[in-house]
């Protein structure tokens, strides 16, 4: 589940100082060499890896960036001093590009992988460099170079880390809504979410993460019914998962059994969604039973830690988003892609479970693939911005298909069945 992330900013590495021009003055010397020093280089701009983040969200705040210019040279064959580089911490996975061209400057792929991406401007030389046996006493001193600037744009392309789940109508879009600048359709029907929705929420104290918000499951979505396949594949990517549960019980559900419910679908789905760490959220408290359910809540589940909310009110959620981005932390990244893996595209692996994909061998080389999970499997990829749905459109290949027929030794007109493959986006 992806969508982009994307800030432009610009960048201005530091100037290098002026080298100094100056002569040694000392008691006893009447006409001292030349003795200015040099100038200091200027700060770069490098762009850092730190897997604490997730979003780009700080650079938002924060569109231009300044290195310090180095010091000037001083007297006595002084240096200046060297300025700071200015280091922008980004997530795993960001991509750095020249605004104006396009041209890709760094793809960081790489736990506490660097970049430099505006170089400082050298120092200048102060005179005593220029001393020469012609000219023993110059006056000369370079003025420092001038660090580089640029205009990039800053890209992530973004899982989301926190997955909201549960019935449907429980609460989970507005729960979203309320904590995020994204505006999901929220209505009292069931099933108003059908694609997932992504919000950026800002935790109060600085840190960021990203939520989406889920299609509700039911009984038996992971045998696949009401489409529970594709939305349990959806919570494939989070790391963490807020369960919410309607304590409101409406529709005579009963949240005691419907926590036990989704939990058990979770489990038996194919990738044990189960182990993801939970954060409970007991929804809808301002409705009537909804003070009675908690406290048989709490004694059907004695160590389970839950939070009481009203969302539609935005009680109650604060909690709710430190816990989550606690669980982060101590919570592994899920990589963006493995260093072989990454082609010119990113490269996505679809595994099916369902009734396999069919190839049909067109012949020349030319194939058409068919299959039940086919869109589910891009639209994991591509997710619902608009931006995804036109490279889904335009820029999507489908690797392995032809070893895959020649490997069966498929003829011309005939269909083969294929469990897995792979396809990438290309730019
Ligand atoms: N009384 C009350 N109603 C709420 C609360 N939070 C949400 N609702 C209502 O519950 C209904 C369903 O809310 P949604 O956010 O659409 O629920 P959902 O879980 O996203 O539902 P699906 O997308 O169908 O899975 C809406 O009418 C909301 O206004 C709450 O704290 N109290
Ligand atoms: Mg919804």
């Amino acid at each position: 589940m992806q969508f982009i992330d994307r800030v432009k900013i610009k960048v201005k590495a530091g100037d290098g100082g002026k080298g100094m021009s100056s002569f040694r003055r000392e008691k006893y010397v009447p006409f001292g060499g030349p003795s200015g020093g040099d100038g200091g280089k200027g700060g770069d701009i490098v762009f850092m890896v730190d897997e604490g983040k997730s979003t780009l969200l700080d650079l938002r705040y924060n569109r231009k960036v300044v290195a310090p210019n180095g010091v000037n040279g001083k007297t006595k064959k002084m240096h200046g001093a060297v300025g700071e580089d200015a280091v922008i911490k980004v997530p795993l996975g960001t991509i750095v590009k020249d605004a104006e061209t396009g041209r890709i400057l760094a793809d960081l792929t790489r736990k506490n992988q660097r970049a430099i991406i505006c170089k400082g401007g050298k120092g200048g030389r102060g005179n005593f460099r220029f001393k020469t046996s012609k000219n023993t006493a110059p006056t000369y001193a370079e003025k420092g170079g001038l660090g580089e600037v640029k205009d990039v744009e800053v890209e992530l392309k973004v899982l989301a880390d926190v997955g909201l789940v549960g019935y449907p109508s429980v609460g989970k879009s507005t729960l979203l809504s309320v904590v995020s600048a994204a505006k999901p359709e929220i209505a009292d029907y069931h099933f108003t979410t059908i694609q997932p929705n992504l919000g950026m929420v800002q935790v109060p104290d600085g840190r960021s993460f990203v939520m989406a918000d889920l299609p509700g499951l039911i009984d038996g979505a992971a045998q696949g019914k009401g489409l529970g396949h594709q939305f349990l594949r959806h919570i494939e990517r989070c790391r963490v998962i807020i369960h919410v549960v309607d304590m409101g019980a409406q529709d005579g559900r009963d949240p005691v059994q419907d926590y036990a419910n989704i939990n058990k679908e979770l489990e038996e789905y194919q990738y044990r969604l189960l182990e993801r760490p939970q954060v409970v959220v007991a929804n809808k408290m301002d409705l009537d039973d909804a003070e009675a359910n908690l406290a048989r809540f709490k004694e059907a589940y004695p160590d389970v830690e839950i939070y009481p909310t009203m969302t539609a009110l935005d009680e109650g959620l604060e909690p709710i988003i430190y816990k989550a981005a606690d669980l982060l932390e101590v919570t592994p990244v899920f990589p963006l892609y493995d260093e072989e893996e990454k082609s010119e595209g990113v490269l996505y692996k679809y595994e099916g479970d369902k009734p396999p994909f069919k190839v049909h061998n067109l012949g020349n080389g030319r194939w058409k693939l068919t299959g039940e999970e086919i869109e589910t499997a891009f639209a994991m990829a591509t997710l619902d911005t608009d931006e995804g749905q036109q490279r889904f459109a335009r820029k999507m290949r489908v690797l392995g298909v032809d070893s895959a027929l020649r490997e069966a030794g498929a003829a011309d007109g005939d269909t083969i069945e294929l469990a897995e493959f792979e396809f990438e986006f290309v730019e």
